[in-house]
């Protein structure tokens, strides 16, 4: 069964009243500030601080709001509507430099501790500790005009910057929005338990902040720091949790199989033309409906354009400005399982984790696909060399999704749907019966219900997606 967004949204409300109601589900100030970093990560709206940066000009040097009076606007707003739009757009641009500007604050701010101590270290060749700290403090007091009092007031919370960007790079610092100023001015999580968990997530943070924004190293420049992008790419061109926590390039997890490993992210699955010709095997409607596709599951018109679109299932994935990826990454997993995948972010029950995306062909053998069928054609999604996300879903015998047959514009699609996942946990989905029947392999999901394990296998070490080594 489909699950429409209202019962989604009801979900989602009842979940955050049941929290509410609960001190001890309550997520910690850690929790808050790491959520708040992903949230930033994946939303979708790219930190390009060069285009900020333009723009702003463009309004200074031209004294007037240009973001309202675009070429494509000359004239006043026609209509509430386009009025609207305009200031949504205006709005979503200045939040955006506000945001940038907050980064560049907090750079400079964090590298400001990082002089001082360099100063006082300076001044202790000659004077005690203390009595170098006092002077590089009146030295700042003079060059900010502030008193004692207000400089070790901002000093303390500079602090807290300065140990997060240690901890954890200064992605996360650039990333972690308003929530980073109660992090540190309250200080309550500063422990070496939230360190190691900041030191662990760095190389992550620093994944996604280079490939989904890879111009926000541009702000470092203010600071002299290098603003060469680390990992380039796409996001799943990296396996993250690697030896160090370092992330690995991903053909590099398959050399053991294929020194050739190549993966194709697509966002959409792709015709094999020898298989099907230009026939896509997932229709479900006769003709060219053009525009006249109203859902299966919850009766509303559906449209690829969102302004037309009525339809609300799975409104992260169809029908809705697409403009992010979903908030997981590749991760090595600890167990054998060669990679995995990891949700950086919450899944509410009922939420889209992703469709299963590949290949559609015919007449594979031997080799992992999904087979799926409409009235009118059995197909299989390949999704060895080209595909998305899903590709990298572990089973496991307590699975924490399910899928789910959805039809969007007249085609068939399997979903994978949340069954609540938290973030930090793999996600995982049951292969079921007939896969691992035919398989030799052992099961490593190590639940306690596993139905797979200690089976009578020939040979342990398989590849995985079933490639032939
Ligand atoms: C769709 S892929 C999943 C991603 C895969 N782990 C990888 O690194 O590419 C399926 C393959 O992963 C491995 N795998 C997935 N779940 C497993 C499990 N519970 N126990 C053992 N191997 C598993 C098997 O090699 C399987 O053929």
């Amino acid at each position: 069964m489909t699950v429409a967004r209202r019962d989604v949204r009801e979900n989602v409300q009842q979940q955050k009243k049941r929290i509410s109601d609960n001190p001890a589900l309550q997520p910690s100030s850690l929790e808050k500030l790491i959520n708040g970093i992903w949230d930033s990560l994946f939303s979708g709206v790219r930190m390009d601080p060069t285009e900020i940066i333009a723009q702003w000009q463009t309004i200074e040097s031209s004294r007037q709001p240009r973001l309202l009076t675009d070429a494509n606007h000359e004239l006043a707003p026609r209509s509430a509507q386009d009025a609207f739009g305009r200031m949504s757009v205006l709005a979503r641009k200045i939040s955006q430099t506000t945001k940038a500007c907050r980064s560049l604050e907090v750079i400079v701010q964090a590298h400001w501790i990082t002089c001082f101590d360099d100063r006082v270290a300076e001044l202790a060749q000659t004077i005690t500790r203390e009595k170098a700290r006092k002077a590089a403090i009146c030295e700042a007091c003079s060059d900010f005009n502030w008193t004692e009092k207000e400089l070790r007031n901002k000093m303390a919370i500079w602090r807290g910057y300065h140990e997060i960007k240690q901890a954890a790079g200064w992605s996360a610092l650039v990333f972690a929005g308003m929530g980073l100023y109660r992090f540190c001015k309250y200080r309550v999580s500063f422990t070496e338990d939230t360190f190691q968990t900041l030191r662990r997530l760095q190389h992550r943070f620093e994944v996604a902040a280079d490939t989904l924004h890879p111009r926000w190293r541009t702000l470092l420049g203010i600071v002299d720091a290098p603003t060469t992008p680390k990992y380039t790419g796409h996001l799943h061109d990296w396996v993250v949790n690697g030896p160090d926590n370092e992330a690995i390039p991903l053909p590099k997890t398959y050399h053991k199989w294929d020194k050739n490993f190549s993966y194709t992210h697509l966002p959409d699955s792709v015709i094999d033309e020898e298989a099907w010709g230009d026939y896509d095997p997932r229709s479900v409607v006769s003709g060219n409906a053009e525009n006249e596709f109203t859902c299966q599951s919850c009766g509303e018109k559906q449209s690829s354009t969102p302004t037309d679109n009525a339809c609300n299932c799975y409104a992260n994935l169809y029908g809705s400005p697409k403009s992010s990826l979903a908030p997981v990454q590749i991760f090595r997993t600890a167990n054998g399982k060669n990679n995995g995948l990891i949700a950086c972010g919450a899944f509410e029950k009922g939420w889209a984790v992703g469709e299963f995306v590949g290949e559609l062909t015919t007449g594979i053998r031997g080799l992992d696909v999904m087979i799926d069928r409409t009235e009118r054609a059995s197909y299989q999604i390949w999704q060895g060399r080209k595909g998305n996300h899903t590709r990298f879903i572990n089973h496991s015998c307590e699975p924490n999704t399910h899928y789910e047959r959805f039809v969007w514009l007249g085609k068939q699609r399997s979903v994978l749907v949340s069954d609540g996942i938290a973030a930090g946990d793999e996600i995982t989905v049951d292969y079921g019966n007939t896969y691992w029947d035919d398989l030799d392999k052992e099961c490593l999901c190590g639940r306690p219900t596993c139905r797979y394990r200690r089976r009578q296998v020939t040979q342990l070490v398989t590849p995985p997606n079933g490639e032939s080594e």
